[in-house]
């Protein structure tokens, strides 16, 4: 039995629309695999009620196809799904790192990306990359067609995860189908800001790479309390707040000191609005890892 713990990621972090993702420290799936002759898949843990156990219908299942490797998959879910932290994403990149080492097909980190966002795919319609890449990768990445890079960062987070469920394919139908050469400027303007804050390791410069006009107002909508939440988390310190991925969780960008503030202030006003929620606080998380062999 090989087994693999992948993280939960953030994806697009605002203004890097599937582009950006970041790697958190936790919560993440853990994934154990051995060779079988067809592909069966167990699922326990966070929401393990609403994930499919048909191989061909589960991100790791596709995953396992996509690399021609039958296994008995066990998935222990610990991100909730519809969650915006990339709950089917954590499973494919756990499954893909793992078939690979337990067939020992020696992919490299990109090769192993595109699998797992086939594994995407068949759950939300669409191979968007943006949360499999951090999670295999670790770190803050960019994925474009051509290609995926990773950045590590010491950025400190924090992702607010409330008790309502926004599916991607739900949250992907809201996202305009265009938008002003303004709003264009405005956006690359926040992504460059945000890579460079990256850079540096610099949270002022990230919170405010995060600033969006096009599709977060469009998802906010989306989520009960959700300006409430942001309003919230820069009294307490935040510099920068967005929809984490899809939704509906939120996550803040913040210095070290603001931390445990902030996660405080955003679970404080989810239940203001009558939401339960949790908070993680983590920073920039490394990628999958290989636990047990
Ligand atoms: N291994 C898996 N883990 C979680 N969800 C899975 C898995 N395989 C298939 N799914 C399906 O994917 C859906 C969750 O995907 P969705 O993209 O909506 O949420 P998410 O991945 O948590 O959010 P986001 O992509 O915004 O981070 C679930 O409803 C489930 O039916
Ligand atoms: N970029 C994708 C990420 C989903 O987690 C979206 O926002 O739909």
């Amino acid at each position: 039995m090989l087994t693999v713990r992948a993280p939960a990621t953030s994806a697009n972090l605002g203004s890097g629309f599937d582009v950006f993702g970041v790697a958190l420290d936790r919560p993440a799936d853990v994934v154990s695999v051995e060779r079988a002759d067809e592909t069966t898949i167990e699922v326990s843990g966070a929401g393990a009620q609403y994930i499919p156990e048909d191989p061909a219908k589960n991100t790791a299942g596709v995953v396992a196809a996509e690399l021609d490797a039958p296994a008995r998959i066990r998935i222990d879910k610990g991100v909730r799904p519809s969650s915006g932290l990339g709950s089917s994403a954590a499973s494919a990149a756990a499954a893909a790192v793992a078939l690979d080492a337990l067939y020992e097909r020696g992919l490299t980190g990109e090769e192993l990306v595109r699998v797992a966002a086939e594994g995407e795919a068949a759950v939300s319609g669409e191979a968007h990359a943006d949360n499999v890449a951090p999670s295999i990768l670790g770190g803050f990445t960019v994925v474009r067609d051509d290609g995926v890079l990773s950045i590590d960062a010491e950025v400190p987070l924090v992702a607010c995860l409330p008790e309502i469920v926004v599916s991607t394919r739900d949250a992907r139908g809201v996202v305009p189908d265009s938008t002003s050469m303004d709003d264009v400027v405005h956006t690359v303007g926040s992504a460059a800001t945000l890579t460079a804050g990256m850079q540096r390791d610099d949270p002022t410069l990230v919170g405010r790479g995060m600033d969006e006009h096009v599709v977060t107002p469009a998802r906010a909508a989306l989520i009960d309390g959700y300006d409430d939440v942001v309003a919230a988390a820069e009294a307490a310190g935040a510099t920068g707040v967005t929809v984490s991925g899809a939704g509906p969780a939120i996550l803040a960008a913040c210095y070290p000191a603001r931390q445990r503030a902030v996660a405080s202030a955003m679970v404080e006003a989810f239940e203001n609005a009558g939401v339960d929620a949790r908070a993680y606080r983590s920073s920039v998380g490394s990628g999958a890892v290989i636990v047990e062999k």
